[in-house]
C-alpha cells in the first residue's frame, strides 16, 4: 500500500469511528426533553445552533487532531465563532457536526439528522445518517445498490422525485428567483418533489438513485463537501447552477443522475450568487 493510500484509509477508519461517536451524542440528544431550550441563532433569526452542534464539532475536532496533528479544520460552528474558512493544500476536513439543524430542533426526524465530515485532498469521507444509523462511504456497498440504479444510470427523463430544496430568504428578489425557477421547472414532467431538510442527504438520495435531481444555492462548503464525493463516486454529475464545474465555495450546487437531467433543469434556474464562503469577490 502506497503511503498516500495508508492516510486515505486512516482517514476514512478515524472519520467512520468518530462520525459513530457523534451519532450517539446526536441520539442521546434527540432523548432529552429539554434540548431545545439550548438553541440560539447565528447570522439571523431562522439561522439556528443547538448545543448539540457545537459539542459534536467539538469532539470530531478534538479527536481528529489527536491522531493528525498537522491536518487543518473548517468547522460549520468554528466558522461561526470567526475562524477563518480557507481551502490549502492541506489536509482539511470539512466539518458538519449536524445537517439538518432544523429538523432536529423540533425533533422532526426520520433521518435527517446526521453528521458529515471529509477530508479534503484525500477525498476521504462520511456521511452518516444518525437517526437512520446509515453510513454513506463506499460506492460499491451498502445502500448504493439496494435494488435502485445508481445516480450514473441513462435514464434522463424524470422519472422519480427530485428534490429542490430552499434555505430561509430574506431577500425578496432571492425569493422571487427560487419560485420563478420552480415554476418552470414543474412544467417538466416529474413525479413530485421532495426535500429532507439535509443538503447532504438529498445528494445521497441522488447517489443512491432514490431521486434524480437536486438542487440549492444559499448552501454551505461543510453542507456538501463529503456529499459531493459520494455523489460523484456513485456516477453522478456535479455542475454550478451556472452550468460551470461546481465550485464548493460558491454555494450553488446541482446533483444528478446524469448529465442531461442536469443540463435541462440548468436552463430552468434563475441563478443567483449569495457571498461566497471563502469570501472571494473577483469576478464570481
Ligand atoms: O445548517 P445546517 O442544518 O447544517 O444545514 C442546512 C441544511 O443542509 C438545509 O437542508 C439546507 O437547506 C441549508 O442550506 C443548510 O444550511
Ligand atoms: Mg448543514
Ligand atoms: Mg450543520
Amino acid at each position: 500500500m502506497s503511503e498516500s493510500r495508508d492516510l486515505w484509509q486512516d482517514s476514512m477508519d478515524h472519520a467512520v469511528a468518530v462520525a459513530r461517536k457523534s451519532g450517539e451524542m446526536i441520539r442521546a440528544a434527540v432523548q432529552n426533553q429539554d434540548r431545545s431550550s439550548l438553541v440560539q441563532t447565528k447570522s439571523s433569526a431562522v439561522d439556528l445552533v443547538t448545543e448539540t452542534d457545537q459539542k459534536v464539532e467539538q469532539l470530531i475536532i478534538q479527536s481528529v487532531k489527536s491522531k493528525f496533528p498537522t491536518h487543518k479544520f473548517i468547522g460549520e460552528e468554528s466558522v461561526s465563532s470567526g475562524e477563518p474558512c480557507v481551502l490549502t493544500s492541506d489536509p482539511t476536513w470539512i466539518i458538519d457536526p449536524i445537517d439538518g439543524t432544523t429538523n432536529f430542533v423540533p425533533r422532526v426526524l426520520g433521518g435527517v439528522v446526521l453528521n458529515s465530515d471529509t477530508c479534503h485532498r484525500l477525498n476521504a469521507r462520511v456521511v452518516y445518517s444518525a437517526i437512520e444509523d446509515k453510513m454513506y462511504t463506499d460506492a460499491e456497498r451498502g445502500p448504493f445498490v439496494t435494488g435502485r440504479p445508481p445516480a450514473g444510470s441513462s435514464q434522463t427523463m424524470f422519472t422519480k422525485r427530485w428534490w429542490p430544496q430552499s434555505s430561509a430568504q430574506q431577500d425578496p428578489d432571492v425569493v422571487d428567483k427560487i419560485f420563478s425557477s420552480l415554476r418552470n421547472v414543474l412544467t417538466l414532467l416529474c413525479t413530485g418533489i421532495r426535500g429532507a431538510g439535509s443538503a447532504a442527504l438529498n445528494m445521497c438520495a441522488v447517489a443512491s438513485g432514490s431521486v434524480e435531481l437536486y438542487y440549492e444555492t444559499g448552501i454551505h462548503v461543510w453542507d456538501v463537501a463529503a456529499a459531493s464525493v459520494v455523489v460523484s463516486e456513485a456516477g453522478g454529475v456535479l455542475l454550478d447552477t451556472t452550468g460551470g464545474a461546481v465550485d464548493l465555495m460558491s454555494r450553488r450546487i446541482v446533483a444528478a443522475n446524469n448529465k442531461t437531467i442536469a443540463t435541462r433543469i440548468i436552463q430552468q434556474l434563475q441563478v443567483y450568487s449569495p457571498e461566497r464562503d471563502d469570501g472571494v469577490t473577483d469576478g464570481k
